[in-house]
């Protein structure tokens, strides 16, 4: 049974549409991760599932269970819904003890449970030690896990997540990611998690779903839609997407101006059929080659990787590679071994269809 189930929705702000036949799955002890540009309806969706917003048609199932209708209409604290926001939203005057047993007080009359319950939340998410503080006396990172402790307090089987990230520093940003994907793991709870930030969606999530105006443009695993995006809206979305104009030679090659190249993966579009071939900037290989058909224009060393823009045969490619090359460098380029991502020029919204 899937751990939420979300058949064609709608919902508007005052008549106005923003989700418009909306459906998305997510199982058991899956995190899904809602990503797209500002007001394309990713908060609206989480609403909708948490029943702070009216779903005008469609369906919602939250454990087999389905929560909106007219003959039902499950209140938001009867979902069984963990719910976390970008502000934290902390008590001041409580300090931290009190504010993650807030969730349960409404719940549960006998204090040494709740107590013990505080204690456990306190010790998931590493701060066994602080409950005597207020939030002003913590980091950001520590009062983004008194509110994550004071959601799982209920013990929630899925958990909204809403820009839960946004206000921590990057240095501790990616470490909190890495935790609390993996306490949600280890107590099974499922998760919707809403993001602008691709680096974070590709951390957290184990599918995500790619938000474009009121609709979902593709959902898969984060390397799949990398890899392999359906659209050039995902491919550019997603990072930086070189096009080069190719033509289909067979199912298994297609012919640019750098040559054949080969595909791992059959291509299904008939051979003269043209297009343009996705390439990201680590599928381009450079070796130094004074005879060699590409010129080194520019270099960027970044650190982990260093950013060249390279000039061949009239293309220029923009490529990753460890170490920068010796100034003005002739290099040879070509095509890491990969199942190739190829638009056909003349398909609607240009689908790939490798
Ligand atoms: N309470 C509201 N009344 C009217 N319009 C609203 C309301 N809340 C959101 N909207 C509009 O609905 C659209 C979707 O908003 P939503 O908050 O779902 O977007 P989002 O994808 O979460 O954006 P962001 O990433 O900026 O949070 C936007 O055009 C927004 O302006």
């Amino acid at each position: 049974m899937a751990a939420l189930d979300v058949n064609g929705i709608r919902c508007s702000y005052n008549g106005k549409p923003v989700l418009d036949n909306l459906s998305l799955r997510v199982a058991e002890n899956e995190i899904m991760c809602l990503l797209g540009a500002s007001g394309c309806g990713k908060t609206t969706l989480l609403k909708a599932v948490a029943g702070l917003l009216p779903v005008t048609e469609g369906e919602i199932f939250i454990h087999g269970h389905r929560v909106n209708g007219d003959d039902v209409a499950v209140v938001p604290e009867l979902r069984n819904i963990g719910m976390i926001f970008q502000d934290y939203a902390l008590f001041p005057h409580m300090n931290v003890a009190s504010n993650v047993a807030f969730g349960l007080q409404n719940k549960e009359r006998d204090k040494a449970l709740i107590r013990s319950r505080v204690e456990e939340a306190l010790e998931l998410v590493n701060l066994a030690e602080l409950g005597d503080r207020y939030p002003h006396q913590l980091s950001g990172g520590q009062q983004q896990r008194v509110a994550i402790a004071r959601a799982l307090i209920c013990r929630p089987r899925l958990m909204l997540l809403d820009e839960p990230f946004s206000n921590i520093d990057t240095q501790v940003r990616m470490r909190l990611i890495g935790e609390i994907r993996g306490l949600l793991k280890d107590q099974g709870i499922s998760a919707i998690f809403v993001t602008h930030s691709k680096e974070e969606a590709f951390a957290f999530s184990d599918r995500l779903a790619l938000f474009r105006a009121g609709h979902i443009e593709q959902v898969g695993r984060p390397q799949t839609l990398y890899q392999h995006p359906e659209s050039r809206f995902v491919a550019d979305f997603l990072g930086l997407a070189n096009y080069v104009p190719a033509t289909v030679l067979d199912s298994r090659t297609l012919m640019t101006a750098m040559g054949p190249i080969a595909s791992q993966a059959a291509i299904q579009a008939e051979p003269g059929t043209p297009g343009q071939l996705l390439l990201r900037p680590r599928q381009i290989q450079l070796s130094l080659a004074e005879q060699g058909n590409g010129r080194v224009l520019e270099q960027q060393f970044l650190g982990a990787h260093t950013r060249c823009l390279v000039e061949c045969q009239g293309l220029r490619l923009e490529v990753s590679i460890n170490e920068p090359l010796p100034a003005v460098s002739q290099v040879s380029v070509g095509v890491a071994p990969h199942a190739l991502t190829f638009f056909p020029d003349n398909r609607q919204g240009q689908r790939a269809v490798a």
